[in-house]
């Protein structure tokens, strides 16, 4: 009944400046408020285009029935969610949101700053960029505005805050004209309690979770990130900018190209990626080549596909889309944000997320200092960066004391999306790391192996990374740093279905020097019923 309600009464109808109550809270916060402390006798007050309705019900009436005819329709029949937020956007005001590149760990004062309108991935030192928002501008709502704000758009329909990235567009990429937006729906992913893991295998923690990003649209998390980029190189080709920009170009392991394709097929925009030959798994191959990109297939490693497709975007009308450029990280870091949303902005003690050219463990990072600086919540959790021994190049400065940082050749790891050797973001993930006092882990094949098929056992279909990230867990647990208590938080950040080949080998115990204790192959039996019968009775036995 109540998202019955709601649905028809959304609060997005709402400017940020949005009406207040006698009491001085914002309607979001008392729809909000009614909503999830509330449920079953729900009074909403809302005001849909403009038109103050009233929509009542109460336990007795659980149905709701008799008030569906007080209900207005969002939209008329022939208006898409588009132009419904076009119209809806025209009312708004501006608040002076706004975003700009600087330096990385630039000084609040730089003079050094670029809009987001222009094609920059370095700085004029050659260093890094970040996006930096105008915090005194956001700073003007308090904290509980925007958490009521983002609970009050969580999964529903309306253009483009049904998406977990642009729900939190504010905080993202504020000035876009949601026409421009590309996205397919992406994030609002399922926070996963592991129950039996923790309890069974981690010696009975009880707040033990997998957000399983990888539960997305093409299968990772890249789709976050992605939605952001491609909607901005949309706006660049878009009237007025009307830039030449021919195409969308990356090096990829195969999620990052994954998703690329898809949004520019959805966006009708060219996509080139540029692949690791015999690299990367079947499902990832195939998926840019369903989208329509144009696919190289490339002898080298992933380090040397980097290096050519800058070569390439510095001399080609071809953007690039590696998280080399900032404007990812923004939607990857609303992951981060959602967590603290799904906790009721209660902060977590520990993230654990697996790093390969490690944008993605700046993008947590950045999610929740944003949260704590503009206050939603107080604190930022501990981060983990879990590596794979064979390309662990983080793990191993990290254990020379930050001293000393050298780029490998990484070897052949069954989590092959993070089989980076020369990382692009290793300064950010340094920066949070060290500020969130932060730790690396590293995980032989045999230990990813070993916690992915465990974790599948309870439940998950883990990918190989989310291995890297368990097995991480289990050290920290086995030596004391996680305690039972700790409200621990997995980052799984790919679908195990895009890496069954791996779990194959594993239950068919074909990897070489390595005993795959939780290998469950099938058991072949004749097609008649004693033979069924002795293996059934067999088990029955084992399990007894
Ligand atoms: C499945 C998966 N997990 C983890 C990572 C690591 O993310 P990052 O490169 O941002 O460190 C990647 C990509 O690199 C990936 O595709
Ligand atoms: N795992 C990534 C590697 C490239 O990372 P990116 O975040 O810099 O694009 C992939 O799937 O390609």
């Amino acid at each position: 009944m109540a998202a019955a309600a709601a649905a028809f009464c959304p609060s997005f109808f709402f400017s940020l400046s949005s009406i207040t109550d006698s009491e001085g809270k914002n309607d979001n916060e008392i729809s909000t408020l009614n909503r999830f402390r509330n449920p079953g006798s729900l009074l909403l007050l809302r005001h849909c285009r403009g038109t103050r309705i009233s929509c009542s019900s109460t336990a007795s009436d659980p149905t709701g029935v008799h008030h569906h005819q007080q209900l207005k329709s969002r939209r008329p029949p022939e208006e898409n969610i588009r132009e419904e937020a076009c119209r809806r956007d025209e009312a708004n005001a501006s608040h002076g949101f706004s975003a700009c590149y600087v330096p990385f760990d630039a000084p609040a004062d730089t003079a050094e700053t670029y809009s987001l309108d222009d094609v920059v991935y370095r700085s004029r030192s050659g260093g890094l960029l970040d996006v930096r928002h105008n915090l005194s501008a956001l700073k003007r709502f308090p904290g509980s505005h925007w958490r009521a704000l983002f609970d009050s758009r969580v999964g529903r329909t309306t253009w483009p805050y049904g998406s977990g990235v642009w729900s939190k567009k504010e905080f993202v990429l504020p000035e876009i004209d949601p026409d421009h937006i590309v996205s397919l729906f992406e994030g609002n992913s399922n926070l996963f309690w592991a129950e039996r893991l923790g309890r069974d295998h981690l010696g009975g923690m009880p707040d033990l979770w997998v957000k399983h990003c990888g539960i997305s649209h093409t299968g990772s998390f890249k789709d976050l990130g992605m939605t952001v980029l491609v909607s901005q190189v949309n706006r660049l080709r878009s009237a007025p900018l009307n830039r030449p920009i021919a195409g969308v170009g990356c090096a990829s392991t195969g999620d990052t190209s994954a998703a690329l394709s898809a949004y520019c097929a959805a966006a009708g925009i060219p996509a080139i990626v540029f692949l690791p030959t015999d690299r990367i798994s079947l499902a990832q191959l195939v998926q840019p080549i369903a989208n329509g990109a144009t696919v190289l297939s490339i002898d080298t490693d992933f380090d040397g596909c980097m290096r050519l497709i800058r070569e390439v975007t510095a001399e080609l009308p071809i953007y690039l889309a590696n998280s080399l450029n900032s404007l990812r990280l923004e939607g990857q870091k609303t992951a981060a944000i959602e967590i603290l949303q799904q906790f009721d902005w209660e902060v977590p003690d520990w993230v654990i997320v697996p790093g390969g050219n490690l944008g993605n463990i700046y993008a947590f990072y950045k999610g929740f200092e944003m949260c704590r600086e503009l206050e939603l919540v107080d604190r930022v959790p501990r981060l983990v960066c879990a590596q794979a021994a064979n390309a662990n190049p983080l793990y191993l400065y990290y254990k020379s004391g930050w001293a000393d940082f050298k780029p490998m050749v990484a070897a052949d790891t069954f989590a092959s999306a993070i089989q980076i050797g020369d990382p692009v973001s290793i300064d950010r993930a340094v920066f949070a790391l060290k500020a969130t006092d932060g730790i690396v882990e590293e995980a032989t094949e045999e230990e990813l192996m070993d916690a992915m098929s465990l974790a599948d056992r309870t439940g998950m279909f883990a990918c190989p990374h989310t291995g890297v990230a368990l097995a991480a867990l289990f050290k920290l647990r086995e030596r004391g740093v996680i305690n039972t208590n700790d409200r621990t938080i997995v980052v799984s950040t790919a679908h195990g279905l895009k890496f069954s080949q791996s779990k194959v080998a594993y239950h068919s115990k074909e990897i070489a020097n390595m005993t795959c204790q939780y290998a469950n192959p099938p058991v072949h039996v004749k097609a008649n019923f004693g033979a069924v019968m002795d293996v059934l009775k067999k088990k029955l036995e084992g399990m007894g």
